[in-house]
């Protein structure tokens, strides 16, 4: 939809934070990896590795994997607001590259990208320091290509990252899944889920703990995913998830998300059981909202913020469900489901 209406003020944004992605040590062995132009400002976001004291101390989400299994595109797409048709002309990744997600006080973190090809015996990469300011790993793993070469990589870079810092959150998307039969699906996770498991309990090391998601940029599955990745690292989620149980118990209401508007990330849900239905709803009326007060919230000569802390919007569908959309703190907004139209009045 965001396509259709225009594109909301935080995509700009966004463009201009790509600019700062920033290249640390270089895996590349093509022309982009060698042809650094010195004049090009880039060497400024080159972080030194031996100095701990260069990365700022914010949750670190590491999006790891083999080539071409989809990260970069997961980036784009949550972060970017891409279309996922537009992520067949990305090019292959071949330097880390950093980007900083600060969207509010709850979403706040670093994203690192890395190349496919990473070497954890390239000493150029010190895989101490990255792990040891991690919050989660994510591996993605290509559920439409042969998968062993990935589980061997998974088993190797959870077994490093663990070594390292054993409080990382290991999380696993088997991606692409827009791909596989629902049948498919359910065996591919199975078989994955056990053979990972497998090769941990070979190796001593049971004790860790993965989490698996079945994702694909071209539905809401990879923002569901990346909301419980984001939720496990919000120390406040539990006294969030009760506010929002104690706010559904006395106004009537059905559901109720606390969005990041930005990403369509929830940052928090009440207890009761997510829809998917219900999610994609409110994902739906967050892109029709920030491109109609893109398009009719700013003055006259583009000035302003298209929404702000007086923003406000309610749709009712015509199966009696209404929707109420309410900024609650700067970026982050309350979206709640109501079952009921007479509840809205
Ligand atoms: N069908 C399908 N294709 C996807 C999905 N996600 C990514 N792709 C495609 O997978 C290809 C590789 O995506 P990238 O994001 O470049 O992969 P990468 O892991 O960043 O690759 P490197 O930078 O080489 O490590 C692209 O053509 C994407 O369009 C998905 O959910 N479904």
């Amino acid at each position: 939809m965001s396509q259709v209406l225009g594109k909301p003020q935080p995509e700009d944004e966004d463009d201009d934070e790509e600019d700062e992605l920033v290249g640390l040590a270089d895996y590349g062995d093509g022309p982009d990896s060698s042809d650094a132009d010195p004049d090009s400002g880039a060497e400024e976001g080159v972080l030194d590795f031996s100095d701990p004291f260069s990365t700022e101390v914010k949750p670190r989400i590491l999006l790891m994997g083999l080539r071409r299994s989809g990260k970069s595109s997961i980036q784009k797409v949550v972060f970017h607001k891409m279309s996922p048709n537009e992520t067949l002309f990305l090019e292959s990744t071949n330097k880390i590259c950093r980007e900083d997600v600060s969207n509010s006080s709850f979403v706040n973190f670093q994203i690192w990208d890395f190349p496919g090809q990473i070497d954890f015996f390239d000493p150029t990469f010190d895989y101490e320091m990255i792990f040891r300011g991690t919050g989660a790993l994510i591996f993605v793993i290509d559920s439409q290509d042969d998968y062993m070469e990935a589980l061997a990589r998974l088993h190797l870079t959870v077994t490093r990252a663990y070594k390292v810092n054993t409080d990382i959150n290991f999380e696993v998307f088997i991606h692409k899944v827009d791909g596989l039969s629902d049948d498919h699906k359910i065996e591919t996770q199975r078989d994955i889920h056990q053979r990972a498991n497998d090769d941990l309990a070979d190796a001593g090391l049971e004790k860790i703990h993965l989490s698996f998601y079945l994702t694909s940029i071209y539905d809401h599955s990879i923002f569901e995913a990346f909301s419980k990745v984001v939720q496990k690292l919000i120390p406040q989620l539990p006294t969030l998830e009760n506010l929002l149980n104690i706010f559904i118990s006395n106004s009537g209401i059905e559901k109720a998300f606390l969005f990041d508007v930005v990403s369509k990330i929830y940052i928090a849900t009440d207890s009761t059981p997510v829809d998917m239905q219900t999610y994609e709803l409110c994902c739906d009326m967050i892109d029709v909202v920030i491109d109609i007060s893109c398009i009719y919230g700013l003055k006259e000569d583009g000035a302003g913020t298209p929404y702000d802390k007086e923003s406000t919007a309610i749709i009712k569908l015509n199966n009696t469900t209404v929707l109420y959309l309410k900024e609650t703190d700067n970026c982050f907004y309350c979206l709640l489901n109501v079952g009921d139209q007479q509840h809205a009045s």
